[in-house]
């Protein structure tokens, strides 16, 4: 395969402020890899850059091993969807697919055959025949991916495109585009700040942060073992609690393996055990807040820093039914089954 993307050194300024600071990034032939972070970190400026539509002041982007610092956008071979997709109003769904290939409104036999096979490949067949103006936004989002597909580009680049989308529309559209992704065989890259989404539709998580890469991996590999702090932060909800390792505990915790003074360690709050208030040895807490997510419930808990008077504030989550109450007295099993230590005090100084 000759559609795998490689990003290196990539960097952009707006003004003084530098966006892209030396990004790296590798995607495989036929991959779907997830580019993530927060508003604002240079995820569009990166997808704009790859597709041609900006320079970047220093860097290079290959698509199949082919250099395209000099190559204008239309012939990257590369298909992009946006947040807002424009149709045009006065022409069927199946002519705005076909719009991709043509700029003839009468399509002819093999264009159709084209057109037809894109609408399958995004289930939106039994829409070509209407026009824009009806469809919800999914379906909208839908027939922008179709008419991006329909010219097999090498590469598909989407920007947020489902964040104009309702919840439900949102997760409905995930498999769908996962789906058609994978049936086109085309390589690509999706920006989004939704976790879940990138988690759903990508092969591979790319985390951005800082103008750089922070860490690539699956989804395991960015709940499980992030790289550093950063990471740790931006994936997981609720947020990973942080603690600095102090005479071998972590806070009042006590973890499974050895942490030096200074370790930065972060629990997530699904592998805290809450357990009855004032049981021997078990943590005590107060419970600040409670919130339902589906079947589980996140309960905020403030407790003693174990070094004095000090309180902090620890994110645990339980079962939906097994939830406390707030201003509850609870206690928090002193053992943690998991943690991960993401900033070593020895390599650090
Ligand atoms: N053409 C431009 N001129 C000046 N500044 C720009 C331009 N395009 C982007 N920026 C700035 O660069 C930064 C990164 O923007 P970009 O849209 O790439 O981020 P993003 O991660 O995609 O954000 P979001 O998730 O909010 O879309 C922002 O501060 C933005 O204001």
């Amino acid at each position: 395969m000759t559609n795998d993307v490689s990003v290196r050194g990539v960097s952009k300024r707006w003004g003084v402020r530098p966006v892209l600071a030396g990004l790296d990034l590798d995607v495989r032939a036929g991959e779907i890899v997830a580019v993530l972070g927060r508003s604002g970190t240079g995820k569009s400026t990166l997808l704009r850059i790859i597709a041609g539509l900006e320079v970047p002041d220093a860097g290079e982007v290959r698509i199949g091993g082919v250099d395209l610092t000099a190559t204008r956008p239309g012939e990257r071979g590369v298909g992009m969807v946006f947040q807002h997709s424009p149709l045009l109003p006065h022409l069927s769904v199946g002519e705005n697919i076909g719009f991709g290939i043509s700029r003839r409104r009468r399509l002819t036999g093999e264009a159709v055959q084209r057109v037809e096979r894109a609408a399958s490949l995004v289930g939106c067949l039994d829409l070509v025949d209407r026009r824009p103006g009806g469809l919800s936004g999914g379906e909208r989002q839908r027939v922008a991916l179709a008419r991006a597909l329909v010219r097999t580009p090498d590469v598909v680049l989407l920007d947020e495109p489902l964040s104009s989308l309702d919840v439900h529309d949102r997760a409905d559209v995930r498999g769908v585009l996962r789906d058609a992704l994978v049936g086109s065989g085309s390589t690509a890259i999706h920006v989004t700040h939704d976790q879940a989404e990138a988690f759903a539709v990508a092969d591979r998580v790319a985390v951005v942060d800082g103008g750089v890469v922070q860490q690539v991996g699956t989804a395991d590999d960015l709940y499980e073992r992030p790289a550093n702090v950063t990471v740790a932060r931006l994936v997981g909800t609720p947020r990973i609690n942080l603690f600095v390792a102090s005479g071998g505990s972590v806070g009042p915790f006590v973890v499974s393996g050895e942490v030096a003074d200074g370790d930065v360690v972060g629990i997530r709050p699904a592998a805290f055990t809450i357990v009855s208030p004032r049981t021997d040895g078990a943590v005590d807490a107060r419970v600040r807040s409670v919130e339902i997510a589906d079947d589980m419930a996140v309960v905020r808990a403030e407790i003693g820093t174990g070094t004095g008077t000090e309180v902090m504030e620890v994110s645990v989550t339980t079962g939906r039914n097994e939830r406390p109450t707030p201003g509850e007295e609870i206690g928090l099993a002193r053992e943690v089954a998991r943690h991960v230590v993401l900033e070593s005090a020895a390599e650090s100084s």
